[in-house]
């Protein structure tokens, strides 16, 4: 495979930056994009994100910038990292200088709040058929992939030659890309493990101990299995990395900010609250809204999702979500 010339990452949050660090250290050209100029102005002066990831210095090849238009006919690969609630206006950003030369690759985890659509179908409405597109997903916390501890992640597109592409562009030995033709598998998994991590963290707020928060995993992941078959993904998908390996991380460590926000809601604050608290991205909260109208118009039972959502939409007490799902009728344990 050649070198690419350079590479175009648009998200500067902590997930942007730190894969910029991650594609970086490949000795690439990295051209980090974010929608703030001052933000992006702070960047450039600081070389480093001290909003996000305060003690990852930039290396000379990652440059931040405000505008990436007279980048477009340079580069070939572009990888989105910002929030689900920008992904479509990003694409929109950029679908007037997309050429047959480009791949798109994204690493946002989310699906469309609006239409429920998963982010390829987005992507495909905006773009068509012919940009080779690509998803990241599996348990990576930003600063652990800033610090370039080991991480491992899945790499999906429907074209395997295109995912082996992508998973080349990041593969290094603190970050191993493995690769999967199950682009719907792998979205869902890092879409709903986020509601399930708001489960284990309001689990963990009230202080219910260490063998309801694995229920809550072991059992959330039967939820996810459900409805990511439903909706055309494959089962070993969610026994992976994208699947069982996000979800156990982000219900199970403090650097997870949708763990941290029902841990937040347990104490009995708002919802506007907890989200101020975490201060970041919380995308278990649309994930969840979503999920369960996905899971109810295919007819799929998701009561862990069901009950976060209550909790959500105000509905029910952390509390009260919690005795409802121990209420629940006994039945054989199945997927
Ligand atoms: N952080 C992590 O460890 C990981 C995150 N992810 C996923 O990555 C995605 C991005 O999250 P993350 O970087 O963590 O979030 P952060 O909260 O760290 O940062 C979000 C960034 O996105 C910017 N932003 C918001 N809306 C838009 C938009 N419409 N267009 C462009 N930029 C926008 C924000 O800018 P401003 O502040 O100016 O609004 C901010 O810089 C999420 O889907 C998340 O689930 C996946 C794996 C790991
Ligand atoms: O997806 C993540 C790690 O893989 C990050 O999770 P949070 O968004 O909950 O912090």
């Amino acid at each position: 495979m050649l070198s690419p010339s350079a590479l175009l990452v648009l998200g500067a949050g902590s997930w942007g930056t730190a894969l910029a660090l991650a594609l970086a250290r490949r000795q690439y050209p990295i051209y980090l994009w974010g929608k703030d100029p001052a933000h992006v102005h702070t960047l450039q002066i600081q070389r480093c994100n001290q909003r996000f990831l305060p003690n990852a210095v930039f290396p000379d090849n990652l440059y931040a910038i405000t505008d990436f238009v007279t980048l477009m006919p340079i580069v070939e690969d572009i990888i989105i990292v910002v929030p689900s609630h920008g992904f479509r206006e990003t694409l929109k950003k950029i679908k007037p200088y997309i050429t047959k030369n480009h791949r798109l690759c994204w690493a946002t985890k989310g699906l469309e709040y609006q239409t429920g659509l998963l982010l390829h179908e987005v992507a495909r409405a905006e773009l068509g058929d012919n940009i080779p597109l690509a998803v990241l997903s599996g348990p990576s916390f930003a600063g652990e992939v800033a610090a370039a501890l080991p991480t491992a992640v899945t790499i999906a597109a429907q074209d395997i030659e295109n995912a082996h592409h992508v998973a080349q562009l990041f593969h290094q030995a603190s970050f191993r890309a493995y690769t999967s033709n199950d682009m719907v598998g792998v979205q869902i998994g890092g879409a709903v493990k986020n509601v399930i991590a708001i489960a284990a963290g309001i689990a963990d707020g009230l202080k219910m101990g260490a063998n309801t928060r694995a229920a809550l995993i072991t059992r959330g992941l039967s939820e996810i299995v459900r409805l990511g078959i439903a909706l055309g993904g494959q089962r070993e998908t969610f026994m992976g990395l994208a699947g069982l390996g996000d979800l156990v991380l982000t219900c199970t460590d403090n650097q997870s900010r949708n763990r941290r926000f029902g841990y937040a809601l347990a104490q009995g604050i708002s919802l506007e609250a907890a989200q101020a608290q975490v201060g970041q991205v919380v995308e278990g909260i649309h994930a969840a809204t979503i999920t369960h109208q996905l899971a109810q118009q295919h007819g799929v039972e998701m009561p862990i999702v069901n009950h976060v959502n209550q909790v959500l939409t105000g509905q029910s007490t952390p509390l009260e979500a919690a005795q409802a799902l121990l209420a629940r009728e006994p039945k054989p344990e199945m997927l």
